[in-house]
């Protein structure tokens, strides 16, 4: 079967087949045109369907053409005006000359059809187009996070962006047309550019110095806001990596030097090809010092109690979900194919718009419920036929959630959670969030919902908030969950984040009996372990308060020069031969990120 075959059968059954455009494409187990190609051709007829179905009809190709069917004629007229190569067959074939036996009356009417949507050249043709077909994408922003680690806000505005213009506001970004920049004023170093930019070969993203991720995805590792007496930190479900190397972002803010600090993120990833990605991400954001790779490894089999994590103080939770937040996943642009000649109408012919829209009115004859795919932010695909199998879908991701939440919770020494989801589903956002704090555990270790009033300022302001509802009637966890809506003019996708605390941390056996441990801090000298009677016994994370004249210790209670235990998902040897591989591959990165690497990289979700 020809390239153009294959095409057609993908676009005919493209209203009623289940699956992403990717998937459908890439998971096709016959065929013999290459994937790329195909997938090309698909999603370009598609989006440049509405002006060549004007183009063919007006040239009644398919009347002249009676072998030809809609959508092949499609396909072959997209190729023949717009594919640099022209009709990919050889110029004997019978399909491509159909197509070019007209080709004087199709440029004549494809100018026409330009001149009529006022567009002075291809170009503004083309913008206008991928405008149209973008859809609700069209209009949103840019999000682009400044990575500390290696640049500043300054820097970038001076740099990657010194050819954007200042806006006002969020919504000049996303209703002027030319190149605007805007700075967040919720999150630090995040900016928002206008749509459009390729960011493939830019330095500063190729070089790790600015990240895509959308605004809201930036909630959570700002929301708990680790700091370096928080102690280790542990980001539960890492992959791609966006939160996991904002973490390393925002420790190195609050503390510069943190290349000698002792302190650790422990990034695991169930799904062992994601990890790989991961640790692309880690290493270009250059967060790879401080970050150890859980690579395969399921957060549920961590042990909490274990003696590598007794210094974790705080978890970022980004659990699969749903992913129905997300803004234009794969979307397919509506598909417009030219009308068929009348007397050809449910004719023979091969497969084709006339022969889809005969099995689709054989579909509304017997009212076969339409079938919707749900497709996780992990990519997995789940077909929902029903309101009840997508309750039922929606229940196993919440079980699965509260499941992960409930495992943070056991860290002894883990003073703040984040718990954050794409989804716009209030059974994986409030509903999770409710049965949690009504969980034995949350009540046994004292965990509470990180109040409004308390949480980090840009945060605080932001408007949009949990549902009541959802969240049983309390105003205080409905106003501690933090949400967003895709379309609701902030250009943010569809979010939720909600953030748990807890005054007092598990002290042990080795601490004394009784003792609890003041993690508040507010009577100005820090956060001690105090006995019964009030006497500072430990600092929290259990070192000896020292008087003035000892030695100071690091905060991991190892002397300084002992250095950080190593965790067992990376063996000692393998850490040599990474800092030595290190060294060569820094003057490498460039290349990589420039070269054959570059497609996984770019793959990388912004969420
Ligand atoms: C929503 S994505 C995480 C996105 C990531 N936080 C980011 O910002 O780039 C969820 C990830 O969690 C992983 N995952 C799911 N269950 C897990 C588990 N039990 N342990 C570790 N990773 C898990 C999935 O494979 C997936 O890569």
């Amino acid at each position: 079967m020809s390239l153009y075959h294959e095409a057609a059968e993908i676009l005919s059954s493209s209203s009623d087949a289940s699956g992403s455009l990717k998937s459908r494409v890439f998971g096709k187990k016959k065929g013999k045109a290459p994937p790329g190609q195909l997938y090309a051709l698909v999603l370009e007829s598609a989006k440049w369907s509405p002006v060549l179905k004007e183009v063919i009809e007006k040239a009644e190709i398919l009347k002249l053409e009676r072998k030809l069917t809609p959508t092949l004629a499609l396909l072959l007229v997209h190729d023949l005006l717009l594919a640099k190569g022209g009709i990919a067959l050889p110029q004997s074939h019978g399909l491509r000359a159909s197509i070019e036996r007209h080709k004087a009356r199709l440029s004549s009417e494809f100018t026409r059809a330009r001149i009529r949507r006022k567009a002075a050249t291809m170009d503004v043709l083309k913008e206008q187009v991928e405008r149209t077909s973008a859809g609700e994408e069209a209009n949103y922003p840019r999000w682009v996070r400044v990575n500390a680690l290696k640049s500043s806000v300054e820097e970038q505005l001076e740099t990657t962006f010194s050819k954007h213009t200042r806006a006002e506001s969020i919504q000049d970004i996303m209703s002027k047309p030319g190149r605007h920049i805007y700075i967040d004023p919720h999150v630090p170093n995040l900016l928002a550019i206008s749509a459009g930019m390729d960011f493939a070969k830019v330095e500063a993203y190729t070089s790790g110095k600015i990240i895509l991720q959308d605004k809201a995805s930036c909630f959570p590792a700002y929301l708990l806001d680790p700091r370096s007496e928080d102690g280790d930190v542990i980001d539960a479900c890492s992959a791609p990596g966006n939160k996991t190397t904002h973490l390393a972002a925002i420790l190195y803010k609050h503390r510069p030097e943190f290349e000698d600090a002792p302190q650790t993120i422990y990034a695991f990833e169930k799904d062992s090809r994601r990890a790989q990605t991961l640790e692309k991400m880690v290493k270009i954001a250059g967060s790879k010092t401080i970050t150890r790779i859980g690579f395969g490894q399921d957060f549920l089999q961590v042990d909490p109690t274990s003696e590598k994590y007794k210094d974790v103080g705080a978890l970022l939770l980004d659990p699969s979900c749903s992913g129905s937040g997300i803004v234009g996943r794969d979307s397919m642009p509506e598909l417009h194919l030219p009308d068929p000649p009348t007397e050809s109408r449910g004719g023979k012919g091969k497969p084709g718009a006339a022969s889809t829209n005969k099995k689709k009115r054989k579909h509304e004859e017997v009212e076969e419920p339409a079938q919707n795919v749900l497709v996780d932010d992990d990519g997995n695909e789940t077909v929902v036929k029903s309101e009840k199998d997508l309750e039922a879908r929606l229940e196993a991701l919440s079980a699965f959630q509260l499941t992960l939440l409930l495992h943070a919770f056991r860290f002894p020494r883990a003073k703040k959670i984040t718990y954050s989801t794409c989804s716009v589903h209030s059974q994986e956002n409030e509903r999770v969030v409710i049965r949690a704090l009504a969980s034995d555990i949350a009540k046994a270790k004292g965990w509470r919902i990180l109040r409004r009033e308390d949480q980090v300022s840009g945060l605080r302001d932001w408007p949009v908030r949990g549902l009541a509802e959802a969240a049983e009637g309390d105003e205080t966890v409905a106003e501690g969950c933090i949400r967003s809506y895709k379309g609701d003019g902030h250009g943010v996708m569809g979010f939720f984040v909600a953030g748990f605390v807890r005054d007092s941390v598990d002290i042990g056996e080795q601490s004394a009996g009784g003792a609890s441990i003041d993690v508040s801090g507010d009577n100005g000298e820090g956060p001690y372990l105090r006995d019964d009677d009030g006497r500072i016994l430990r600092d929290v994370i259990g070192m000896p308060v020292l008087k003035s004249t000892e030695r100071p210790v690091s905060l991991h209670g190892v002397d300084e020069g002992e250095g950080v235990e190593v965790d067992e998902m990376e063996e000692e040897e393998e850490e040599e031969e990474e800092e030595e591989e290190d060294e060569e591959d820094d003057s490498e990165d460039d290349d990589d990120s420039n070269g054959g690497g570059e497609d996984e990289w770019e793959g990388l979700s912004d969420a």
